[in-house]
C-alpha cells in the first residue's frame, strides 16, 4: 500500500516549458513562454484576465497543443502524449461533481473507474477525506455540502489518483471571502503534505502572495517575471509588476545623468540615487522614467529632524491620516503626486491634515523603471 506522504517524494513533477507560443488565427496569446517548474513547487500563474494563464495551464494539460515550443513533464517530451496519460490532475472553478452521489462515491469514482481493489478504495478514500478536512462527511450528499466542502470534495477527488501534478484554475474564486481564507491555508498545508506539484491560477495578487512558493507574473500573453513573493515584492523587475504586487506609490520623471548615480527630476525635486535602483532598463540621461516607492519606505521627518545617511528627502502636506490599529495609513500631497506613506502607529506624533512636513526614505529602497506600454497600461485602465 503506498502513502501520498512519503511515495510523492520531490523527485516527479517537475515541468519545463520551452519558449511556447499559442496563436488563434492571427491572434498570439501566449509568446515564447518559458518556465521550469521544480517538482513539489507550489507555483501560481498570476496576471489580470486575459493576459494567457488558462492557456498556460490548458496547454499543460493537453487539452490544447502549442503553436510552437515543448512542454516536458519530468523531462519527458509532452508533445505525443494525450491528457489522459499526462500525470496530471485537475481542479476547476466548476466542479462538476455528481450532485446524487456521496462524499466518498465522489472521491472513489476515479479509482473505480481504475478498478482498484475494493479495500484499496476504501483506505484510500477515508484517507484523502480525513486530508481535506471532511471527516465524518463521507456519506453526505454533495448537495447537502456547503460551496467549501464541495470544494475539497473537488480537490480530493483529483488528488486520490495520485498525481503527481494537480492543475488548479481559479478554484477558490467562486467562494466568499471567508473561507477562501481558510480554503487558501488548507490548500498550501496539503500541497505541502504531499509535495505533489501544484500548478494554480488567479488573478488576485494577495490570494498569489499567500499561498505560492513562486508566482509567474504574466501579462498580455508574456511572462513578466518570475520569483517567489518576497522577490516579487522587493525587487519587482519592472514597473508593470511593481503596481500588480502590493501597493506603489510613482513618481514620473525625466533623468538628467544616468551614470554610477541617477539624477531624477520630477515634480518634488531632484533626487540622487544609486545606478542600482533602475530596473529592466538601460538609464540614459533624458529618459522618462517613473521613481516607485513602496508606502512602508517613506518615513515622516518629525519638526525639523534632518534625514539620516543615504535617506534622500522632499516636502510633503498630509491630506489625511487612517489609523488601522498598530499601523497608519497617511495620505501625502507630494509637489501634486498624491502618494501613500504606511507608519508605525506610536511612532507617528502628532500628524494632522493640512500640516507641511518632510517625508525621506533610503535612496536605495527607490525603484526607477521605463513607463508602461499602452497595452501594459490598460491593464490597469490607465492610458500611456
Ligand atoms: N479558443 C480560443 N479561441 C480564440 N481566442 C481564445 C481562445 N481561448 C482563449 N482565447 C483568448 O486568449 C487570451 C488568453 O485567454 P486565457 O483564458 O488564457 O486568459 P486568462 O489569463 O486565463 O484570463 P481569465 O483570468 O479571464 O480567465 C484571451 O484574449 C482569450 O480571449
Amino acid at each position: 500500500m503506498t502513502h501520498p506522504a512519503t511515495t510523492q517524494a520531490a523527485a516527479i513533477g517537475s515541468i519545463d516549458i520551452e519558449k511556447v507560443s499559442k496563436s488563434y488565427g492571427d491572434a498570439e496569446v501566449l509568446s515564447e513562454v518559458s518556465l521550469s517548474i521544480p517538482a513539489g513547487s507550489f507555483l501560481t500563474l498570476l496576471g489580470p484576465s486575459g493576459c494567457g494563464k488558462t492557456t498556460l495551464l490548458r496547454l499543460i494539460a493537453g487539452f490544447i497543443d502549442p503553436t510552437r515550443g515543448r512542454i516536458r513533464i519530468d523531462g519527458r517530451d509532452m508533445t505525443q502524449v494525450p491528457t489522459q496519460k499526462r500525470p496530471i490532475g485537475m481542479v476547476f472553478q466548476n466542479l462538476a461533481l455528481f450532485p446524487h452521489f456521496s462524499v466518498a462515491e465522489n472521491i472513489a469514482y476515479g479509482l473505480k473507474l481504475q478498478r482498484r481493489p475494493q479495500t484499496e478504495i476504501a483506505e484510500r478514500v477515508g484517507r484523502f477525506i480525513q486530508l481535506v478536512g471532511l471527516a465524518g462527511l463521507g456519506d453526505r450528499r454533495i448537495a447537502q455540502l456547503s460551496g467549501g466542502q464541495k470544494q475539497r470534495v473537488a480537490l480530493a477527488r483529483s488528488l486520490v489518483l495520485e498525481p503527481s501534478i494537480l492543475l488548479l484554475d481559479e478554484p477558490l474564486s467562486a467562494l466568499d471571502l471567508q473561507l477562501r481564507k481558510q480554503l487558501q491555508f488548507a490548500l498550501k498545508d496539503i500541497q505541502r503534505q504531499l509535495r505533489t506539484t501544484f500548478v494554480f491560477v488567479t488573478h488576485d495578487q494577495e490570494e498569489a502572495t499567500m499561498i505560492s512558493d513562486r508566482i509567474v507574473v504574466m501579462s498580455n500573453g508574456h511572462v513578466q517575471q518570475v520569483g517567489s513573493p518576497q522577490e516579487i515584492y522587493a525587487d519587482p523587475q519592472n514597473l508593470f509588476v511593481s503596481k500588480f504586487i502590493g501597493e506603489v506609490n510613482e513618481l514620473p520623471g525625466r533623468l538628467r545623468a544616468a551614470g554610477s548615480t541617477l539624477a531624477i527630476e520630477t515634480g518634488a525635486g531632484t533626487f540622487e540615487l544609486p545606478a542600482a535602483v533602475a530596473r529592466g532598463m538601460n538609464p540614459a540621461a533624458g529618459d522618462n522614467v517613473v521613481m516607485c516607492l513602496r508606502p512602508e519606505k517613506i518615513t515622516l521627518l518629525d519638526g525639523g529632524a534632518q534625514p539620516g545617511p543615504g535617506m534622500v528627502s522632499a516636502e510633503a502636506r498630509i491630506l489625511d491620516t487612517l489609523v488601522i490599529g498598530p499601523l497608519t495609513r497617511v495620505t501625502l500631497d507630494v509637489a501634486g503626486t498624491r502618494m501613500t506613506a504606511v507608519q508605525m502607529t506610536d511612532r507617528l506624533g502628532a500628524a494632522a491634515p493640512g500640516e507641511r512636513i518632510r517625508i525621506a526614505f533610503p535612496a536605495d529602497a527607490a525603484r526607477v523603471f521605463a513607463p508602461l506600454t499602452a497595452s501594459l497600461a490598460r491593464a490597469f485602465g490607465e492610458h500611456a
